[in-house]
């Protein structure tokens, strides 16, 4: 059963669209200096806004044990998208938030996080070519330049856990409605032809 991620939201309105579709996880953006970066206040009223059974992912990279622990009650999950170690990853869940830990499609190795997610770039719209994803114990996300076209053919080379979305949901940079039904409707139809 696919599940769907879809990543980089940073408006209110972004919020009231995913409660409308419903994907399996809201991410956001909370790395300063990024288009889609968002502040704390954004994410707690982001957090206040989300439907409750929807858990919203933090995007950190490379920041600190205690910067990340201090989202704890805003976030149910932080994911890694920089260099982060293990040390880290098992720090983090120590405190009881479950991590998302990135990496490269050249560089999957075992992780002892929740999740380990396998993306090209961060944000970039960038894929790569999914036979190269290796058999993992960790549930895979498989995350880069994902989008209404390829999805299906993602899923089916991939078969992983969760997809990730975050450029393929936009239209001129801007979230956008109508892609993001048509994706969770695409990841929500191949759990029927499994
Ligand atoms: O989206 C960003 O700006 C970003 C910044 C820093 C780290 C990661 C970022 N994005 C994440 O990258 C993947 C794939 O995105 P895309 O579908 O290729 O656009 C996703 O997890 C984004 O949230």
């Amino acid at each position: 059963m696919t599940q769907i991620k879809l990543c980089g939201n940073f408006r209110l309105q972004d919020v009231a669209y995913l409660n409308q579709v419903q994907p399996d996880f809201d991410g956001i953006i909370l790395a300063p200096g990024h288009r889609r970066s968002v502040s704390r206040e954004l994410a707690q009223m982001m957090r206040a806004q989300l439907a409750s059974n929807i858990p919203l992912v933090g995007v950190f990279v490379n920041q600190s044990l205690a910067e990340i622990l201090s989202y704890q009650g805003i976030i149910q999950y932080a994911q890694l998208h920089g260099q982060e170690d293990e040390a880290l990853v098992a720090a983090i869940q120590a405190h009881g938030l479950p991590v998302i830990q990135v990496m490269t499609p050249k560089q999957q190795v075992s992780t002892q996080a929740a999740y380990r997610l396998v993306d090209a770039g961060a944000g970039s719209g960038q894929t790569f070519d999914w036979q190269q994803l290796t058999p993992s114990t960790t549930p895979t996300i498989l995350a880069g330049g994902l989008n209404a076209t390829n999805l299906e053919q993602a899923i089916h080379q991939g078969q992983p856990a969760v997809v990730d979305i975050s450029s393929g949901s936009e239209i001129n940079g801007v979230k956008d409605l109508v892609q993001m039904q048509i994706l969770v409707e695409k990841v929500r139809k191949q759990v029927c032809h499994h």
